[in-house]
């Protein structure tokens, strides 16, 4: 084979997929992994799907390298962190100015932004690319989130528009902005994606302790959900998951998996983000604290004998569930493109909220028909927190009274739903013209003469406050 078109490190999960896509749409690709055994499979994979004349597989970095057509454009898909500053530094002597490396895993922006910084005097693109879509999506056609320089991206437009998603044929896969643009932007998918599967599980526990009812039983509801407004692949694949049953024990999977969930990091990125930007994103906290208790489970045995176990029925209907769900993700999604726009405008990166909305719509893990709607609707309205918009209005007008019940109907059945909850507190102070930090003002003048402000009277007064000292 003469030179491949493009070149990939990393033949994990993702990678892997990502490397039978870009081929299956008629690239040739050179892959490279650390360890050779992931090669050999890689490319009876490839041989197995028909695409193998289409692979250069090589185990040598430098051959590998060298068997990529220049400009080279070389794909790095490893584990996020240390490994890719690590093969960077490998790459860098092996490259020459104007090859270009885009880093397709899960990285923290600003490590994305210093490593972009680090490259761009050595003549070495670089751009960070979000990928969502798990290896279904990395195959078939992934949501793709690019950022870095905007000549950078116009060489790499052709090969990641023809692997991502479509959506009523647009794909979906834009560049986004600067530096670390594209992996802000997954990030914060991923917090998004958090707090839509803490509200699904939330519910799941509504229905299992607080209506007692069985995994099938479940599994017809969410099923029932996905083809109404909740549509969406994390609602699908939960009625997958509820009705899948271990063959070993004949029970269903889902009663006997352990219930700890896990966390890589992007979650706990989305949540340290938006509070320093000062943006309020209690639906993705409470979904990393949902996780974070999750994991503790010996001490919640501990706690769970100290206290008791909660036992009974509640009194709700499924169609308060359906319609709580559906609010709580309208307070989700908006809180997350408010940390969006809230970054776009601190970085100067001018993210477009209808475009990120318009990329989710197919092949990433949020992808539903509620952001076919949220596209349609930051498109048409300037607004960037979802609340303002009028058809997000009308939804949570109708929707949001169902989401009070259950979250009131949970906190009487002892019954934790720390995202949805969180959700509503959100929006009750939300919409709260005169709330309650004027107390606060009071308490931190008291004690630290922080000052406050009264209307017509100006900023930085202070109160005649009682001395407490006896
Ligand atoms: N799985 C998913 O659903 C998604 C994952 N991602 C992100 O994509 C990236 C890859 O994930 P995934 O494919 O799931 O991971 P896997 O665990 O399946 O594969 C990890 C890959 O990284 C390589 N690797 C690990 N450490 C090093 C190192 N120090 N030097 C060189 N290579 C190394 C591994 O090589 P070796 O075989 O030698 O160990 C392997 O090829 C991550 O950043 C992840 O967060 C993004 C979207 C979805
Ligand atoms: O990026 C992804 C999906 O979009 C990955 O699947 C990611 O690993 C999910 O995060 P976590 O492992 O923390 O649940």
């Amino acid at each position: 084979m003469s030179k491949a078109d493009i070149g990939l490190i990393g033949l994990g999960v993702m990678g892997a997929n990502l490397a039978l896509n870009i081929a299956e749409k008629g690239h040739t690709i050179a892959v490279n992994n650390r360890s050779t055994p992931k090669i050999d499979a890689f490319v009876e994979q490839a041989r197995a799907e028909g695409l193998a004349e289409r692979v250069l597989p090589e185990a040598d970095l430098a051959a590998f390298v060298q068997s990529v057509k220049k400009p080279r454009s070389i794909i790095i898909m490893v584990k996020a962190g240390k490994p890719v500053d690590d093969m960077i530094e490998q790459l860098l002597p092996l490259l020459d100015e104007g090859d270009a490396i885009l880093e397709c895993g899960n990285s923290l922006f600003s490590d994305t932004q210093r490593r972009f910084d680090y490259l761009k005097p050595k003549g070495i693109g670089y751009l960070g690319v979000g990928v969502s879509g798990g290896a279904e999506g990395a195959r078939h056609g992934p949501s793709i989130m690019v950022g870095g320089s905007k000549a950078q991206w116009h060489d790499a437009e052709a090969v990641l528009t023809s692997i991502a998603a479509k959506f009523k044929g647009e794909p979906c896969v834009a560049w986004l902005g600067e530096g670390g643009a594209g992996h802000f932007v997954k990030t914060i998918h991923n917090g998004i994606e958090y707090g839509d599967m803490q509200m699904i599980a939330e519910v799941y526990g509504v229905m299992r302790d607080g209506l007692g009812m069985d995994a099938a039983a479940c599994a017809g509801v969410f099923k029932r959900w996905n083809e109404g407004p909740l549509n969406s692949y994390l609602i699908e694949i939960t009625g997958h998951v509820l009705e899948a049953i271990d063959s070993e024990s004949d029970r269903p999977l889902v009663d006997i998996i352990l219930d700890r969930a896990g966390q890589k990091g992007t979650g706990v990125w989305s949540a340290i983000a938006a509070q320093e930007l000062g943006v309020p994103a209690t639906a993705i906290e409470g979904a990393v604290a949902a996780r974070s208790i999750s994991s503790r489970k010996q001490e919640r045995i501990a706690a769970e004998a100290l206290y008791g176990k909660r036992e009974g029925k509640v009194d709700i209907s499924i169609d308060d569930l359906e319609k709580a769900l559906l609010a709580g993700k309208i307070v989700s999604y908006t809180q997350g493109f408010s940390v969006i726009a809230r970054a776009s405008e601190e970085q100067g990166w001018g993210l477009e909220l209808a475009t990120i909305a318009k990329i989710w719509r197919a092949g990433c893990i949020i992808r539903s028909r509620f952001l076919d709607q949220m596209a349609s609707a930051f498109a048409g309205d300037a607004a960037t927190n979802l609340l303002m918009v009028p058809d997000f209005a009308e939804l949570m007008k109708e929707a949001s009274p169902a989401l009070r019940r259950v979250v009131a109907t949970g906190a009487l059945g002892e019954l934790p739903l720390i995202c949805l909850s969180s959700a509503l507190s959100y929006f009750d102070s939300y919409r709260q013209a005169r709330g309650t930090a004027n107390l606060i003002q009071g308490q931190r003048d008291f004690f630290g003469s922080h000052g406050f402000e009264i209307e017509g009277r100006g900023a930085d007064l202070h109160g005649d406050w009682p001395s407490l000292v006896e």
